[in-house]
C-alpha cells in the first residue's frame, strides 16, 4: 500500500522518495496513551498547533533547540497543541524528538513527516504521537486507505491539501481534520489567500469537520482572515525565529 511517487515534483517529491527509501520495519514499542488531537483543537477559539522546527528547505537552519525546552514554552505560552518534526535529513527532526517531548508535555502531538508507508503510522503511534500528517499530494487516491490505518491504530490524521483536487479528495476519504497548506510544497512559494479560499470552498461542499490553515503566518493580524473559519492554526518557522517563545506565541495568538 505505497504511492507512486515517481511523479511527485520539486522538494516534496525528493523529501518523501528519500523517506520511502528508508522504511524498514523493526518492532515498536508498546503504544502510549495519549490526549485527543481533535478534542484539543475544537476548544474555544483559534487554536494553535504549535511546531518545533529546527530547519527546513524553505528557511534553512532557524534554531538549535532542544525540541523539548520548545515544546514546554509552547505548552506555556497557551498552544493546544504540538507538532513535531521527525524528517531528519531537511527538517533535523527524529522519532525521538517525539518520544522525548512526549514525556514532557500533556498535550497533543502531531508526527509531522512525509508519510509514504503505513509503518510510519505504527511508529507515530509508539512513539507517543496522538496524530500524524497525511499529505495528499503523496498519497493521492490512497488517502482512505491510510485514513483506515491510522484509524486501526488508534491514531488520528490531519489530512493536508493545498488544492481543489486535493480538497475533492480529501473529503472523498473521509478526513475528520483537514489542514489547507499554504505553501506549495514542490516550490515552497507560499500563498495566505490559499488556507481561506479553500476552507470556504470545504464548507460549501458541506465539511463540518475540524479545520486547519497551516504555514506563513507571522503576525496576528494576519490570521483575522481565519476567524469564524478555522478552528486551528498551524505555526512554526515565525515561532522558532522568536528569542521567547512563549511571549510570541501569547503575542501570535493574544
Ligand atoms: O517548511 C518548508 O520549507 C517545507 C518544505 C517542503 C515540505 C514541507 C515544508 N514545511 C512543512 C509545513 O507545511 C510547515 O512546516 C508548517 O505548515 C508550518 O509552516 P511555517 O509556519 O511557515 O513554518
Amino acid at each position: 500500500m505505497r504511492p507512486d511517487l515517481s511523479r511527485v515534483p520539486g522538494v516534496l517529491g525528493e523529501i518523501a522518495r528519500k523517506r520511502a527509501s528508508e522504511v524498514a520495519p523493526y518492532p515498536l514499542p508498546e503504544p502510549p496513551s495519549v490526549p485527543s488531537f481533535k478534542e484539543a483543537l475544537l476548544r474555544p477559539g483559534l487554536s494553535v498547533i504549535a511546531e518545533v522546527k529546527k530547519q527546513s528547505p524553505s528557511a534553512g537552519v532557524i534554531r538549535e533547540v532542544d525540541p523539548v525546552e520548545a515544546a514546554l514554552a509552547y505548552a506555556r505560552g497557551g498552544a493546544r497543541a504540538v507538532s513535531v518534526l521527525t524528517e531528519p535529513h531537511r527538517f533535523g527532526g527524529s522519532l525521538m524528538d517525539l518520544k522525548r517531548v512526549r514525556e514532557a508535555v500533556d498535550l497533543p502531538l502531531l508526527r509531522k513527516d512525509f508519510v509514504v508507508d503505513p509503518f510510519m503510522l505504527g511508529e507515530a503511534r509508539a512513539f507517543g504521537a496522538s496524530a500524524a500528517l497525511l499529505i495528499v499530494a503523496l498519497l493521492g487516491e490512497l488517502t482512505g486507505a491510510y485514513l483506515e490505518e491510522a484509524r486501526r491504530l488508534g491514531l488520528e490524521a490531519l489530512v493536508e491539501v493545498h488544492t481543489e483536487r486535493e480538497l475533492e479528495i480529501a473529503l472523498e476519504a473521509g478526513a475528520e481534520i483537514l489542514g489547507i497548506n499554504n505553501r506549495d510544497l514542490a516550490t515552497l512559494q507560499i500563498h495566505l489567500e490559499t488556507a481561506p479560499r479553500l476552507g470556504r470552498l470545504a464548507r460549501e461542499r458541506g465539511y463540518s469537520g475540524v479545520l486547519v490553515a497551516e504555514s506563513g503566518y507571522a503576525r496576528r493580524e494576519e490570521l483575522k482572515a481565519l476567524e469564524g473559519l478555522f478552528d486551528a492554526v498551524l505555526v512554526g518557522t515565525s515561532l522558532m525565529r522568536s528569542p521567547n517563545l512563549e511571549e510570541a506565541l501569547r503575542q501570535l495568538v493574544g
